[in-house]
């Protein structure tokens, strides 16, 4: 757990003053008797209540403000929590967290403590905390709106449910257990079918799509030999010169990362070296990245021989330089020119086709690598387990399911997961 978890924690939660208003939130054991001292007395709770701010130590006033009281365990972080909206200015906001972060047990809040706070109290688990994060980097809507739903519980509904279930299925068998002397020891057919059933159930959720490519764009890799036109072709989908384009071959050595959106979805469109046997030092390497950005692609563009082309699930197969005449022509490629522009719109509309689906549709879950891991671990164990009769063996296997849910929603095993999640959260969140 966090340094002094058990300290009172200040933070301010409005954007960087100045502005018209700022919202400084205090939460812990001493949040109450703090707003006594410097509000004067307790406000009431969950009503917003106009007080003088005042330095207890001087008697000096701070400001007004509205103060909003939380009592534990009913508020964000599962502890009191007091919020305090004040004039916005710097000096307002300092005068006021210096005051609160003298007494001592307070201090100021690590970036995400106070949603690390609420995680540990189990006002959200961790699904709905890294919803919470990509909510607050969402930057399109489409982002936006699958963040709300891991945010509000979308994952953590079903996980509960399932390791309610899988709680119920352990007891039968240690029934089954239990029995094993009197009868034959063997498990019902019943059980071995529900278990089926579980396993098909979460399997299915495993295969939702994933968070990734929402979260940091549509990786769409660009690739073939060199001088294919690679370069320009990156230029015309994102219509200004981002990569260098000469006649020389072997003009692109590095990876090149453009980020472009297209009809709303964020793609990240990436130029590589043009892949060949190559002596030079430097374009060797560039050609190594390359290969690698081609197999972790999320849409591949091969603007190589269609004998040459690599084997890639979401793949586009172009016939580049369409506006220079050649004698082969072939069926299977899509004909662009980054001179003429032909194909390019068709090329995007294919784009866009492929992004879909690899994106949670409306109100449909995304999920981290992680959980998408984790429940299919859960789901094998339990498929395992439905073709088992030692009931002892489906017992086991039912521990390495309900292990793999309560992994999921933050419960075990998940401390430097924990450090990595929260360092993505903004100060006073
Ligand atoms: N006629 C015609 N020429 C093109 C087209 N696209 C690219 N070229 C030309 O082909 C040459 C190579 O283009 P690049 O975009 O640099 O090709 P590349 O695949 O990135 O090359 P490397 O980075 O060296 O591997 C340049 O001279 C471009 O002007 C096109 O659609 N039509
Ligand atoms: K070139
Ligand atoms: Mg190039």
């Amino acid at each position: 757990m966090a340094l002094g978890a058990g300290d009172t924690i200040v933070a301010l939660s409005s954007g960087r003053p100045p502005a018209a208003i700022a919202v400084v939130r205090t939460s812990g054991p001493r949040a109450s008797a703090l707003a006594q001292q410097v509000a004067g007395s307790l406000p009431p709770a969950r009503q917003a209540t106009l007080r003088r701010l005042i330095d207890p130590t001087d008697g000096n006033i701070i400001d007004d403000a509205l103060v909003i009281r939380f009592a534990g365990p009913h508020s964000a972080t599962g502890e009191d929590v007091v919020e305090y909206q004040c004039h916005g200015g710097r000096a307002t906001v300092d005068a006021l967290i210096a005051v609160l972060v003298r007494e001592s047990g307070v201090r100021l809040a690590e970036p995400g403590e106070f949603t690390r706070r609420a995680l540990a109290n189990g006002r959200l688990d961790l699904t709905e905390a890294e919803g919470l994060a990509d909510l607050l980097a969402a930057e399109t809507d489409l982002q936006r709106r699958s963040a709300m739903v891991r945010a509000g519980g979308g994952l953590r509904v079903r996980l509960d449910r399932w390791r309610e279930q899988l709680l119920s299925l352990s007891a039968r068998a240690e029934v089954a257990i239990d029995y094993a002397d009197e009868e034959d020891g063997s498990l019902d057919n019943d059980l071995s079918g529900a278990l089926g059933d579980l396993s098909t159930e979460i399997r299915m959720l495993a295969e939702s799509p994933r968070v990734e490519p929402l979260r940091d764009g549509i990786r769409v890799v660009l690739a073939g030999p060199p001088n294919a036109g690679k370069s320009s072709l990156l230029n015309a989908l994102v219509q200004a010169e981002r990569a260098i384009v000469t006649p020389i071959a072997g003009t692109t050595r590095d990876v090149i990362e453009v980020p472009v959106s297209i009809s709303g979805i964020p793609f990240v469109l990436v130029d590589t070296a043009g892949l060949h046997e190559s002596d030079d030092e430097v374009e060797a390497i560039g050609i190594a990245r390359a290969r690698q950005e081609t197999s972790s692609a999320d849409i591949l563009l091969w603007l190589g021989a269609a004998e040459a082309t690599p084997v890639h699930e979401r793949l586009i197969v172009l016939l580049p330089k369409s506006d220079i005449p050649r004698d082969e022509a072939s069926n299977h490629a899509l004909p662009v020119s980054s001179h003429t522009g032909q194909g390019i719109p068709e090329l995007s509309t294919k784009l866009v086709g492929l992004a879909l689906k690899l994106l949670p549709r409306k109100d449909e879950i995304a999920l981290v690598r992680r959980e998408r891991d984790l429940l299919a671990e859960a789901s094998d164990a339990l498929a395992r387990a439905a073709s088992l009769t030692d009931p002892v063996l489906v017992a086991e296997e039912l521990r390495v399911a309900r292990t793999a849910i309560d992994r999921i929603a933050g419960r075990a095993g998940v401390e430097d997961l924990l450090d990595t999640l929260f360092g993505r959260f903004c100060l006073g969140k």
